[in-house]
């Protein structure tokens, strides 16, 4: 009897399909053809745009649905970005409970990040005393690609705030961050505006981005026209697997993942129990390798040996920034209950370093595996500078900015 009810319950909440894309990549263009193509389907639309409101509203209006069937709401007091937004939890509810409707599908603006956008489906918001997963659940997140517009946006080494699209003066975030953010965090990418762009180069885009989000499912369209139940009702969406479904991160976790040959993609971790040292290192990440489209990891500088350093690069983009003690720098007594609670961490522990290593995974074109570790190696720390005081060494990187 409770298994019963527990079900109906759930079957009554709405599927949301969450639309993320960059500015003009054809998300609204898709949206369009969903909205053509929902056949009995009773579908409510918000869209959260910041340019002009482009959704055909005749298909809104179009045979004869009443208001609560059919709904676009449209919010324009600023955006989905970097924070949970009350407005479209608020909106989200009263759809919801408005009854009547089928499916919602969200359009993001083109520079919202998706994390919170999901979290907003996944966290109980106490002060608002709304708790969206009782209405519905995130179904799928969509991120549409141009394909024609991708190489050049991810090089172009822009931030929002040079595009003049920033959300506001704060807002330093580089255009390929966010690209790179929408694409490892989708189930499913709409690589649009094929018919822009060679067979060859499409086929060669599709295994990158596979690359950058194994998990992704990845269809090629020309104006967004795509079966509905690619991006309706596919049951993708698992916060903790979208979180793990980045290609770096299952690389870090040793899950390789088999290389495209065709197209010379491939991957590897760089894993060196040595620290760098800082000026040989920061001049390796001056000199970037092109051919690196994709790195992250974790990084062991000698002359911040406490600190667990993360470097994050997307094209042009590079992150340098403290992760927090490396767990070998922890006073004794609490570094042994971490052990005692966590003994996994000893299979990798060294007798004099602990935990701290550098760990780096690295996804490119073309790249030359070897040359690209022995120019890492040529980093680490010399015999001769291991006998030396290490926080000693010069260090040209800025300091972490803690929160
Ligand atoms: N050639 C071509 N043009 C397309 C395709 N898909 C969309 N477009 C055009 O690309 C432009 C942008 O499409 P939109 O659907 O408005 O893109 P958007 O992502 O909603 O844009 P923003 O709301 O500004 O973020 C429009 O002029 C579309 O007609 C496609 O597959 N091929």
């Amino acid at each position: 009897m409770h298994r019963r009810e527990g079900e109906n319950k759930v079957k009554k909440r709405i599927p949301v399909t969450v639309l993320s894309g960059y500015l003009g990549s054809g998300k609204t263009t898709v949206l369009n053809h969903i909205l053509k193509n929902r056949e009995e389907r009773k579908v409510a639309v918000i869209v959260n745009d910041m340019s002009e409101i482009n959704v055909d509203a005749s298909l809104i209006k179009q045979g004869g649905f009443s208001r609560t069937e059919e709904k676009l709401v449209e919010m324009q007091n600023g955006c989905i970005c970097c924070t949970l937004r009350e407005d479209l939890i608020k909106e989200v509810e009263k759809l919801a409970s408005a009854g009547d409707i089928d499916y919602i599908v969200i359009e993001s603006t083109g520079i919202s990040e998706p994390v919170p956008v999901a979290q907003t489906f996944t966290y109980v918001d106490e002060s608002l005393g709304i708790d969206l997963s009782a209405f519905c659940r995130l179904d799928t997140m969509v991120t549409v690609v141009d394909a024609n517009r991708f190489w050049h946006d991810f090089a172009s080494g822009e931030s929002l705030f040079d595009r003049k699209e920033a959300a506001d003066e704060t807002d330093t975030r580089e255009v390929v961050d966010l690209l790179i953010d929408q694409i490892e965090f989708a189930n499913v990418i709409v690589l649009n505006k094929m018919d822009l762009v060679a067979k060859k180069e499409i086929q060669e885009l599709k295994a990158v981005l596979q690359k950058l989000n194994p998990e992704a499912r990845i269809i090629l369209t020309d104006h967004g026209r795509l079966a509905l139940n690619e991006v309706l009702h596919t049951n993708l969406f698992n916060f903790e697997k979208a979180s793990q479904s980045a290609g770096w991160l299952k690389e870090l976790n040793n899950e390789h993942i088999p290389e495209t040959e065709e197209y010379g993609i491939s991957s590897f971790v760089y894993r060196r129990q040595l620290p760098f040292h800082p000026e040989r290192f920061t001049s390796w990440l001056e000199n970037w390798p092109i051919e690196v489209i994709r790195a992250k990891g974790f990084i062991w500088l000698a002359s911040r040996n406490d600190t667990a350093c993360i470097v994050s690069q997307a094209g042009p983009s590079i992150v340098f920034q403290g992760a927090g003690e490396w767990l070998a720098a922890y006073p004794e007594a609490e570094r042994e209950q971490v052990l005692q609670e966590e003994p996994e961490l000893l299979e990798r522990w060294h007798e004099e370093y602990g935990d701290r290593m550098t760990e780096l995974v690295l996804i490119g074109i073309s790249m030359d595996k070897e040359a690209i570790e022995q120019s890492l190696d040529n980093c680490l720390l010399t015999d001769t500078e291991q006998q030396e005081e290490w926080s000693a060494l010069k260090d040209p990187l800025p300091p972490f900015v803690t929160a």
